[in-house]
C-alpha cells in the first residue's frame, strides 16, 4: 500500500478521492491532515493552470509525488460562468449555499430548454524531478429551478443528470463516481500511470 497526496482542504473531495482509490488500496492523505498546510492561492485563468499550480507547490515543498484538483461548474446561460470562479462565485467568505443561491437567482428567467451545464474537472499529479501530468473530465447535466438531494458537496444539489433523472446530489456516492467529472478525469490519470509505468513513491 502506499500513501497518496491529494493537495486540497475541500472534505467532500477527499472522501471521493478515498472512495475511487478504494480499488487499489492506498493510502489517501489531504491536506487537511498536515498541520500547518499552506493555502495555495489560485492565481490561474483556467482549471489546468490552477491544478498544476497546487499540485507543483505541494509537491516542491514536501518533496512527494501529489494529486491536486481543480474544478468548476460551467452554465452555458451564463457564459460559462462560474467556472474557474466556482468556489468563490457569492464572494471570498461566502458558501455552497451562497453559491447556490446566486446561480438560482441568475438563471430564474432562464427557460428549461437553456439551462444545460457541465461540471469540469482538471487534476495535474507532480512528481519531484518529473514532468507534470495533466487530465480533464467533464459531466454533463441541467441547472435545477431548486436543490434537490443532500449528498455531495459544492454545487450538487442544483446539478441535474438527465440520463439518471436525479439531481448530482441524490444519487449514491457510487453512482457519482462512476460518472463525474472528478471520476472521468481520475481514470484518464490511472490509465496513464499504468501506460507510463510512473510508480507512486511513499510520501
Ligand atoms: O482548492 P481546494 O482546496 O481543492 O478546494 P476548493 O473547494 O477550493 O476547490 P476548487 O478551487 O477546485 O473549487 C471547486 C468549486 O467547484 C465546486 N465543485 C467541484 N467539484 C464539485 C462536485 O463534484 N460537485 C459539486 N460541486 C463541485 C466546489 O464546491 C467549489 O465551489
Ligand atoms: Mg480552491
Amino acid at each position: 500500500m502506499m500513501k497518496i497526496l491529494i493537495a486540497t482542504k475541500n472534505e467532500g473531495k477527499v472522501k471521493e478521492f478515498q472512495s475511487m482509490f478504494e480499488d487499489l488500496g492506498h493510502e489517501i492523505l489531504s491536506l487537511t491532515d498536515i498541520e500547518g498546510s499552506p493555502d495555495v492561492e489560485e492565481t490561474g485563468t483556467t482549471f489546468e493552470e490552477n491544478a498544476i499550480l497546487k499540485a507543483e507547490t505541494i509537491s516542491q515543498q514536501m518533496n512527494i509525488p501529489v494529486i491536486a484538483d481543480d474544478s468548476g461548474l460551467e452554465i452555458d446561460a451564463l457564459e460559462g460562468k462560474p467556472g474557474v470562479y466556482s468556489a468563490r462565485y457569492a464572494g471570498l467568505q461566502k458558501s455552497d449555499e451562497d453559491n447556490m443561491s446566486k446561480v438560482l437567482a441568475e438563471l430564474q428567467n432562464v427557460p428549461d430548454t437553456q439551462r444545460s451545464a457541465r461540471f469540469v474537472c482538471a487534476l495535474a499529479f507532480a512528481m519531484p524531478n518529473k514532468k507534470t501530468i495533466v487530465v480533464n473530465g467533464e459531466c454533463e447535466g441541467k441547472i435545477l429551478r431548486e436543490k434537490r438531494g443532500s449528498k455531495g458537496f459544492g454545487y450538487d444539489p442544483i446539478f441535474y443528470v438527465p440520463h439518471l433523472n436525479r439531481s448530482m446530489a441524490e444519487l449514491a456516492k457510487e453512482e457519482k463516481n462512476k460518472i463525474s467529472h472528478r471520476a472521468v478525469a481520475l481514470k484518464k490519470l490511472k490509465n496513464l500511470i499504468n501506460e507510463e509505468d510512473l510508480l507512486w513513491e511513499k510520501p
